[in-house]
């Protein structure tokens, strides 16, 4: 095997032996246009190794989609250390970036990111097949059962309820099998009821084993976290347990 090829499958065989964690360790993001430079992400430390239902908590502009492109390996930053899964990611290729990201962090957006041109159905298989699972369609068939949505499977992401499309999309993170979801407001854009489904959604992907962290400028979304990693001006500003305890979803008012 020549020297090219050996780093190609190691880069696209990332050690899925070794359990979830994250850790951002004094991480800097700054962009840079024209002659302004925005601070986005100050001295940032950032460590999760348990499956949990995290909630990162900030205004708009505080850094918070920012720090999920981090963790997520969609964004490189500019000062500081991103490993996942105790690999340092740093300085990696885009190809190994890609190769671990395949495997490990799944993605969830406010305005649901669904193919219109494809099924419920075909959404999420497109999940399962981008992750490499066997049996792509049977998988998506399982996951979109799970969310409940068993009797849509042939509907177009515009035949779908808001609820409904974002329940195909945490299907499709669901479908890749990876122990990571990373969810940015991904009640934004729906209703009270219809988001507290979501939530309770994702919560019970946590429950079940996942390390679940959902993006949010609501303070109330934040009651039902097991942790909350506060933001400000993209410095963490507090990083715990809820102040006043958990509380059920249904305890929830917006
Ligand atoms: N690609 C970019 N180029 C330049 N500046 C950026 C870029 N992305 C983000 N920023 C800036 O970085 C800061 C943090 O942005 P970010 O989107 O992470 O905040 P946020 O907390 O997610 O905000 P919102 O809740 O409004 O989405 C903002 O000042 C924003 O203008």
């Amino acid at each position: 095997m020549d020297q090219s090829t050996s780093v190609h499958l190691r880069e696209s065989s990332p050690d899925l032996s070794v359990g979830t964690r994250i850790d951002l360790d004094d991480v800097v993001k700054q962009y840079v246009i024209g002659d302004t430079t925005v601070t986005a992400l100050t001295d940032v430390n950032l460590h999760v190794d348990e499956t949990a239902f995290v909630v990162v908590l900030g205004p708009s502009g505080s850094g918070k989609t920012t720090l999920l492109n981090m963790i997520g390996l969609l964004d490189t930053p500019t000062g500081g250390r991103v490993a996942l899964n105790g690999r340092d990611m740093t300085g990696a290729s885009r190809g190994a970036q890609f190769a671990l990201r395949r495997h490990t962090v799944s993605f969830i957006f406010q305005t649901f990111n669904l193919f219109p041109g494809l099924t419920a159905l075909e959404n999420v298989q497109f999940g399962a097949e981008v992750a490499g699972r066997g049996s792509a369609a049977e998988v998506a068939r399982a996951e979109l059962a799970r969310v409940g949505l068993a009797d849509r499977m042939r509907h177009f992401p515009h035949q779908l309820s808001g609820g409904e499309q974002q329940r195909v999309a945490i299907a499709r993170a669901l479908a890749t099998d990876n122990p990571i979801l990373l969810a940015d407001e991904p009640t934004g854009e729906l209703d009270f009821g219809t988001g507290v489904q979501i939530l309770e959604l994702l919560q019970q992907q946590a429950e079940a084993g996942k390390t679940v962290l959902v993006v949010t400028h609501n303070r109330e979304l934040s009651r039902v976290a097991d942790r909350v990693i506060e933001l400000s001006s993209g410095r963490i500003v507090s990083d715990g347990p809820p102040s006043g305890g958990k509380c059920r979803t249904a305890d929830l008012h917006w």
